[in-house]
């Protein structure tokens, strides 16, 4: 089989998976030009700035991989048609959200963005290209992308590879450079396995031979849906469980690590939280429910839709707790909120728990002050706007922020943590509780904190799963 050798590649997409990917594998492999593209001016010119604090992704470590790669062999550009012309190979990696209009709306992913990116590269293209599907997509998309290419790409042959990416936000940096593996799906035909070969000598850079799996394409895809759906049960699951131990003094952290520590079972995955958030897990899990509906597979849309349910669940439970143990009112009462992101180590705030429990108070029309080590004022507002239940004049003068959390507790009937930043840990406590209005409550969303010691101060302590 002759060996195709990359030495250009191009990615539609400058995100939370299209910068750290693609820096990563311009790291890895300085002999290839690597190239990300996106439509939006301000993204790239923060990927291109000069100071590396601006770049537009906060991710641990990829800071120093930009560093290292950025104009030796990884560049950012608008230039989307000339970038995927000179490219051999071209990455999708734009965003598939859930759709918000029309047949599916609320579950089925939106792929307008998907085949925009298709129509462009068959418009762009002179030469035959491998094209590299590492957007999240509903099993069989690839159908529609080839149907695309084929029909408007002017005789120029495209191979089509699912290649979805299983990083976390937080740990992106790790987890592309030690990936637990690389899933490579591709066709089943000598085109196809020479464009899958293609791809895995890219990865083989860095990423033990081994680790690199290569499926069909369908399985592929599905696999990723699959792995999220998987994950985002365990948390659900562990969360059902949690308001199962706080009405029979069960402890859930104590649950967690003896049923963890069956090797059968693993130990990851079972942090009982207010509720898991992401830009993934509740669109991927949205999708399998729908693509498994339009099967007319219903107890298995059912089955999944319910790790959602749990989800939502486990938010507004959170919420009214504070309500209730605030004398079941919180109108006009300063609540503290400690992070807004939907984990720690990353500015993404994408389908955070603290939008959802932040909505339900506002509606009590608590007042709320926020702190998060890394997500801005401009971004708190703009998804507390997203949902459309108050006017931005109301949200702005209902919801603070500040970039002290000692200002933002101050004064505060309670203070809730939603997001597991370390710094948490390290706070005068002490000095909390005498900033705040008593009883001083702490509502700890992530079981974080040490909560006897909070205790012994004076607080009333409120935790996940526990009595
Ligand atoms: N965020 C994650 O942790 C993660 C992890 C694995 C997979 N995924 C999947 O990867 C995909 C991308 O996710 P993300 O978080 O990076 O999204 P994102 O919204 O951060 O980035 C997508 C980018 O694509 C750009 N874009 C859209 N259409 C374009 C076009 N036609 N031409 C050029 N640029 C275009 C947008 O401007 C945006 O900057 C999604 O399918 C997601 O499900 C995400
Ligand atoms: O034991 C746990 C583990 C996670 N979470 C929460 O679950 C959400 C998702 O966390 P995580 O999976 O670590 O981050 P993501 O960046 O959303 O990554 C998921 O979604 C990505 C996008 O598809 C995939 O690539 C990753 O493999 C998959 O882990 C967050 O709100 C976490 O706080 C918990 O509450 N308890």
């Amino acid at each position: 089989m002759e060996k195709k050798k990359i030495t250009k590649i191009c990615c539609i997409g400058a995100g939370y998976v299209g910068g750290p990917t693609m820096a990563v594998i311009a790291q890895k492999c300085p002999h290839i030009q690597v190239t990300v593209v996106d439509i939006n001016q301000a993204r790239i010119d923060a990927w291109n700035d000069e100071n590396l604090e601006n770049l537009p992704v906060y991710e641990p470590d990829l800071d120093q991989v930009v560093a290292e790669a950025r104009g030796r062999n990884l560049f950012f550009s608008t230039e989307v048609d000339t970038v995927i012309k000179e490219a051999e190979m071209v990455f999708i990696s734009v965003n598939t959200p859930t759709k918000t209009y029309g047949e599916g709306k609320g579950q089925a992913a939106d792929l307008k963005w998907i085949e925009l990116c298709a129509r462009q590269i068959a418009a762009a293209s002179d030469s035959d290209k491998i094209v590299v599907e590492k957007s999240t997509l509903p099993v069989r998309t690839a159908e529609a992308v080839k149907d695309i290419l084929r029909n408007t790409g002017g005789g120029v042959k495209f191979q089509i590879l699912s290649n979805p990416e299983f990083l976390a936000e937080g740990t992106a940096v790790e987890d592309l450079q030690q990936a637990d593996r690389v899933l490579i799906g591709g066709e089943n035909s000598p085109e196809g396995k020479e464009a899958i070969q293609a791809l895995v000598d890219i990865y083989a850079h860095w990423i033990p031979r081994e680790k690199i799996l290569t499926t069909n394409v369908w399985s592929s895809e599905l696999s990723k849906l699959t792995a999220n759906a998987v994950l985002a049960q365990r948390v659900s699951s562990i969360n059902s469980l949690s308001e199962l131990c706080e009405a029979t003094e069960a402890d859930i952290d104590e649950v967690s690590r003896a049923i963890g520590a069956d090797s059968r079972i693993g130990k990851k995955f079972l942090k009982a939280s207010v509720g898991f958030g992401g830009s993934c897990f509740q669109k991927d899990i949205l999708n399998l429910v729908y693509i498994s509906r339009s099967y007319g597979l219903t107890e298995v849309a059912d089955y999944w839709e319910q790790v959602i349910k749990m989800n939502d669940h486990q938010k507004g439970r959170f919420a009214k707790k504070i309500i209730k143990s605030l004398y079941n009112t919180v109108s006009g009462k300063k609540i503290a909120f400690l992070g807004w992101a939907f984990k720690k180590d990353t500015n993404d705030t994408r389908e955070s728990a603290a939008i959802y429990v932040a909505d339900h108070l506002l509606n009590e029309k608590a007042i709320i002050s926020v702190y998060d080590p890394k997500v801005k004022e401009k971004q708190i507002q703009f998804d507390l706007n997203c949902l459309q239940t108050r006017s931005e004049e109301e949200n702005r003068s209902l919801v603070n922020v500040e970039v002290d959390p000692y200002e933002v507790c101050k004064d505060s009937h309670a203070v809730a943590i939603l997001t597991e930043w370390d710094e948490f840990k390290t706070y005068d406590w002490q000095k909390i509780y005498d900033s705040m209005l008593k009883p001083a409550q702490v509502f700890d969303g992530r079981n974080i904190l040490d909560h006897e010691a909070l205790r012994k101060i004076g607080f009333r302590v409120y935790a996940i799963g526990k009595s």
